[in-house]
């Protein structure tokens, strides 16, 4: 049926799809108020058709009523014999009234049709519109799924937000909750744009399809009152007829009473003749007779006119029986034509109704195939959700248990801190304890291992070397660079940076730039007061021109170096022995200078003196000639020392180029007997200021200034060699190559004792030689003179002899 609202899609069962929301129909006030115009149009339209109907009824009352009137009159007239009473003009015509109205019928057929098509093209619109609603209504399913699968997400998202704390955590759902709420508003638009267009076409549809049930209902409504009507008149036409078929009885019957009439006005002949003689007889009778004429001539007419009255109605009888038999068929043909374009609408209305029945169970079929699919994956969503459900409470828990840790791990944090930071202080506390006790015991150990060293040196008699490093002088340049580090817990290692590379060394004892005279002397005494006890010692400084050995050995007056505080020290030691001992100290002061020996406390110093062999002894060395000042004080210390600076100076111009040039020897000879034992001992302390040791090639020395270098090279090289030979333990120790290591023989062998003093620049422009003295004290270093022996001699009661200690 066209007005059977469509078959609702069966809902899910409850809880397990979401609540059909009819959606809100907007208005459509344009639609309805077409329709309302359309209806008002469709009542003005039955008003129209309801007045033509009672104007045609009041029609035919009316010709009904003009032709009684007319028979009426006709058969007054024909009964009063009085023609004059006939009415005039045709008789009414119903039937050309009926043909109008069939035409009419024809024309609601066609509109009928052609509202017949316009409803078949509206039932396909219907069709589409149940598809329309059905997708809709599938669409508004999986919104409403959506929408409540977002709202547990968002209940779900809100719970965790809730049970979360964390900025981390807030960030999150802070950024969740706008893209749902994003998500929800995208949605919301695009649900009120589906709503609204499906909505508006939905209530377009509906209202049309109401409008054209109305209509159809209201057509066949009016196809049955045209039906009704068509009968009625059918009836109205048939009782016409019988009317007209009366009407025409009655006139024949008239026609013929007129006839009979007429006839027995004929047969009066005698009547005529009887005028006739009356005429000729009396002017009485002739004026009767004229009269009676008259009115023969009066009837003659009277009948003629009713005769060709008559002959009139007889044609238009059978015009009108013509016309009835015409307009009977017609009604018949029009009938049938209804009862078909009925068939066919009713076959039309069942087929519409078969493809209405077969597209709604297409639809319910669609719909259940929909519906079980939606379940299907419900089902799937429900195990999903079984599934998930355990692992969300173990997350849940874990989450839990993970922000009871964040909400603890601050304050663990802190604590932890804590702990580690009073174990990390009770740890550096006691690791500086420790390493303030390491270094303690490092420094203790280094000066046992310093000790021992020294011990095992004496004992192995080895070289002890010293390194002493200047300070950056004027003489060094503006800006220049120090490349001499030293290492802050062994004062035996420094760190000589050349090329970019770090190059160490390791010496006895390292003096740094802000080590005094004191301290190095301090360093050296226990060497020199050993003359005191028959050894023959010597101190060589060695080093580049201007690394300041003579500062060492002698020092500026003010600060006097190892030479004079010696002096002093082997003084004070001899006044502390006086009691067992006496002791003759003696000082001689030489130059060796070009290889040639000087003696500077001489009277002439430019004599060059020899070295010799002592006649008597085991190969004992002596100058013949040289100068020994006896030394008792200080006084005498200082005289000497003056003297012999002086000798040097007033011998050279320039004592300060002429002191690199040469060494400088202060030989102290220390004649000692014990009291008690009046055993004797020989002890010589040599205190040597060596030259310049820095290469001929870099000094670019010339003439006599490369003479000076070579004798100086040639010198240090056979000190060189000296120690070459006695590290390699050679038979033969080549003393005899330079003046300087022959006059070193005694301390230099294996019954002396030695001790390098090597001077450093730490100028950058200096670091070649500094280097070259620092490997040659490594070499040095390796010496070993031996045990060395003291020069005793017995009393006289006994031999003279010397003794190793
Ligand atoms: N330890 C030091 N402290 C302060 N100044 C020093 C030190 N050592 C050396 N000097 C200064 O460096 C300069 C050079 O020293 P010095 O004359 O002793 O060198 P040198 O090696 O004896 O040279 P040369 O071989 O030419 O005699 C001097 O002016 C000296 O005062």
């Amino acid at each position: 049926m066209v007005g059977t609202p469509p078959q609702d899609v069966p809902n899910p069962p409850d809880g397990e799809g979401p609540q059909q929301r009819p959606p809100e129909r907007p208005e459509a006030p344009r639609p309805i108020l077409r329709r309302m115009q359309e209806v008002t149009q469709g009542k003005r339209q039955v008003q129209g058709e309801q007045r033509d109907t009672r104007d045609l009824q009041e029609h035919l009352q009316r010709l009904r009523a003009r032709r009684e009137l007319r028979l009426q009159t006709s058969r007054e007239e024909l009964s009063l014999s009085k023609p004059d009473h006939l009415p005039e003009g045709n008789l009414p015509d119903p039937e050309s009234h009926l043909e109008d109205r069939v035409l009419q019928v024809v024309h609601e057929k066609r509109t009928l049709q052609a509202k017949l098509q316009e409803m078949r093209e509206e039932r396909a619109l219907h069709m589409k519109l149940q598809e329309v609603q059905e997708k809709l209504e599938r669409k508004q399913k999986e919104h409403a799924d959506m929408c409540r699968m977002v709202q547990e997400m968002q209940q779900q998202v809100e719970e965790m937000s809730n049970q979360m704390g964390g900025t981390d955590l807030e960030k999150h759902r802070d950024l969740l909750v706008s893209e749902n709420s994003r998500l929800r508003q995208e949605l919301r638009l695009l649900r009120n744009q589906v709503d609204s267009a499906s909505n508006q076409e939905i209530s377009a549809l509906k209202e049309r399809l109401q409008r054209m049930e109305q209509e159809e209902n209201e057509r066949k409504a009016l196809v049955c009152a045209l039906q009704r009507e068509v009968q009625q008149k059918a009836e109205r036409l048939a009782e016409a007829e019988l009317r007209v078929r009366d009407s025409v009885r009655e006139r024949v019957e008239e026609e013929e009473r007129l006839n009979r009439r007429l006839r027995e006005y004929q047969q009066q002949p005698q009547i005529k003749y009887v005028v006739q003689t009356v005429e000729v007889e009396s002017g009485e009778l002739k004026a009767a007779l004229s009269q009676a004429e008259e009115q023969t001539l009066y009837l003659q007419e009277q009948l003629d006119r009713h005769n060709r009255t008559l002959h009139e109605m007889k044609k238009q009888l059978q015009h009108e029986q013509q016309e009835a038999t015409k307009l009977r068929a017609q009604v018949a043909l029009y009938a049938a034509e209804l009862e078909r374009v009925q068939a066919e609408m009713v076959q039309e209305f069942q087929a519409l109704q078969d493809e209405k029945a077969v597209a709604v169970a297409g639809a319910y079929d669609r719909a259940q195939e929909e519906m079980r699919a939606v379940h299907h994956s419900l089902d799937g969503v429900r195990r999903n959700l079984l599934v998930l459900q355990p692992a969300l409470r173990t997350l849940t828990q874990d989450y839990n248990c993970l922000k009871r840790q964040v909400r603890d791990f601050p304050n663990l944090l802190s604590q932890a801190m804590r702990e580690a930071r009073d174990e990390f202080a009770e740890g550096v506390k006691s690791v500086q304890n420790a390493n303030r006790e390491l270094l303690s015991k490092y420094r203790r150990e280094l000066h046992l291992r310093k000790e021992c060293h020294n011990q095992l040196v004496r004992l192995r008699g080895n070289i002890r070397v010293l390194a002493r490093v200047r300070p950056i002088t004027d003489d060094d340049g503006t800006g220049a660079q120090n490349v001499v580090t030293f290492d802050p817990d062994d004062d035996g290692i420094l760190h000589v940076t050349h090329k970019g590379k770090s190059l160490s060394f390791e010496m006895d004892k390292i003096f740094t730039p802000s080590a005094n005279q004191e301290e190095v002397f301090t360093e050296v005494s226990p060497l020199i007061t050993s003359c005191l006890d028959g050894y023959s010692v010597c101190i060589l400084a060695y080093g580049q021109t201007g690394s300041g050995k003579t500062y060492s050995m002698e020092g500026p007056p003010a600060n006097p170096g190892i030479n004079q505080r010696a002096l002093r020290l082997l003084l004070s030691e001899v006044s502390n022995r006086s009691d067992s001992w006496e002791h003759h100290l003696s000082v001689s002061m030489v130059e060796i200078y070009n290889e040639s020996l000087r003696d500077l406390l001489g009277v002439d110093c430019n004599t060059s003196l020899d070295i010799k062999i002592s006649p008597g002894t085991a190969g004992e060395l002596y100058v013949p000639g040289l100068t020994q000042r006896n030394v008792r004080s200080m006084q005498d210390i200082n005289k000497i020392l003056e003297f012999g600076h002086k000798q040097r100076a007033t011998e050279h111009t320039n004592l300060n180029a002429h002191s690199s040039r040469s060494h400088a020897l202060l030989i102290l000879t220390a004649q000692g007997r014990e009291t008690s034992t009046g055993i004797c001992t020989t002890g010589k302390l040599y205190l040597v200021d060596l030259a310049g040791s820095e290469r001929v090639s870099r000094s670019g020395a010339a003439g006599e200034r490369l003479r000076e270098a070579q004798c100086i090279n040639r010198s240090l090289s056979a000190l060189g060699d000296v120690f070459s030979a006695l590290r390699s333990n050679q038979p033969h120790i080549p003393y005899r190559n330079s003046k300087l290591t022959y006059l070193l023989q005694e301390p230099l062998s294996r019954d002396g004792k030695a001790l390098l003093l090597l001077q450093v620049s730490p100028a950058e422009r200096n670091v070649s030689e500094s280097l070259c003295s620092l490997r040659f004290g490594d070499r040095v270093r390796a010496v070993e003179l031996g045990v060395p022996s003291r020069k005793i001699e017995q009393p006289p009661s006994s031999s003279t002899e010397t003794s190793e200690v």
